[in-house]
C-alpha cells in the first residue's frame, strides 16, 4: 500500500490528470491498495484554487472558521473530478472526506495541526475498491467544524494518513523532476539529488515556494517515513528522502 499525493499543478487541467491517473493505475498494479491526496486544482487566480476561493469575500478575514469551510472546498472539487475521471478511465475509487477520513485537527482556524488519524475508515473502503481519493489540507476538530493546516497543508495530509496506515513511503509528483540543489525557477545550474535525508532536505525548504511543506517533512522525520519525489511528466527516477 502507499499514499501518492497530486498537487494544484498535477491537477491543472484534464491533461495532467490524465498522466495522475496513469500514475494511480500503475501503482495499483505494483501495491493494489493506493490512497490518494489531492489539492485544489490550479494556482493563483485559477476558478477552484485555494487563493481565488480564500478571496471571495474580504469578510473572511474576520470570519475564520467560513473561511475555511470554503477553502475546503478547493480540494473537495478536485476530489470529485480526479474520482470521476479515474472511474471513467475504468478504475473504481471512493472519496473519504470529512469525518469519513478520520484527521482530526486542533489549534487556529487557517493553521490547524493534526492531532489524529483514525485509519479505520479509510481501510474499510480500501477493501472495498483499492483506491481512496482523500481531500488534502482539512481535518476536523472536536466540535466537528472543518479546519484547514496551513499552505502546502496536503502534503502534510498525506504524510500523516501514510503514517496512520504504516505505508513503505509516500509519493509526491511535481512539476520538476525531482527535489533538486536548489530552486529550478530561480537557478539555471540546479542539478536533480538522487537521495537526501530529512536533515538535508531540511535547508532547502527554507523558501516561500518550498518543494515540501517544512511541517510535513518534520513529520515524516518523527514518523520514519519514507517520500520520493517525483515529476508528473518525466518518466526519469525522482528523489528518495530518508527520514
Ligand atoms: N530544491 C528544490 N527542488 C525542486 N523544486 C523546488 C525546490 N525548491 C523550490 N522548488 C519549487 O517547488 C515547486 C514544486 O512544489 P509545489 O508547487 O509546492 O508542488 P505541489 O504542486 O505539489 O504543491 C517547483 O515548481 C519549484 O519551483
Ligand atoms: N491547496 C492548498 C494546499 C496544498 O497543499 O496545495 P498544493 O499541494 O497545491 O501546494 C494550498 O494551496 O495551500
Amino acid at each position: 500500500m502507499i499514499v501518492q499525493k497530486f498537487g494544484g499543478v498535477a491537477m491543472k487541467d484534464q491533461q495532467t490528470r490524465k498522466l495522475c491517473i496513469e500514475h494511480i493505475q500503475a501503482a495499483l498494479e505494483r501495491y493494489q491498495n493506493v490512497v490518494v491526496v489531492v489539492s485544489a486544482i490550479g494556482r493563483g487566480i485559477d476558478p477552484y484554487s485555494t487563493d481565488s476561493l480564500l478571496h471571495l469575500t474580504d469578510a473572511f478575514s474576520s470570519a475564520k472558521a467560513a473561511s475555511d469551510l470554503a477553502a475546503s472546498c478547493g480540494e473537495l472539487i478536485a476530489a470529485a473530478i480526479l474520482s470521476a475521471e479515474l472511474q471513467q478511465a475504468g478504475t473504481p475509487n471512493r472519496i473519504l472526506h470529512g469525518i469519513q477520513a478520520g484527521i482530526w485537527t486542533s489549534g487556529d482556524f487557517g493553521d490547524g495541526t493534526i492531532s489524529d488519524v483514525d485509519p479505520t475508515m479509510i481501510k474499510d473502503a480500501l477493501t472495498e475498491t483499492g483506491c481512496v481519493i482523500i481531500p488534502g489540507f482539512q481535518g476536523i476538530n472536536e466540535f466537528g467544524q472543518v479546519m484547514t493546516i496551513g499552505r502546502g497543508g496536503s502534503d502534510l495530509t498525506a504524510i500523516a494518513v501514510g503514517a496512520a496506515l504504516r505505508v513503505s513511503h509516500v509519493e509526491f509528483f511535481k512539476d520538476v523532476p525531482g527535489i533538486m540543489s536548489s530552486d529550478p525557477k530561480d537557478h539555471n545550474d540546479s542539478r536533480k539529488l538522487d537521495n537526501l535525508n530529512i536533515l538535508q532536505l531540511l535547508p532547502l525548504l527554507e523558501t516561500d515556494r518550498p518543494v515540501i511543506q517544512k511541517r510535513a517533512a518534520i513529520y515524516a522525520m518523527k514518523k520514519a517515513i519514507p517520500l520520493y519525489v517525483r515529476g508528473i511528466t518525466s518518466k526519469e527516477n525522482g528523489t528518495w528522502v530518508n527520514p
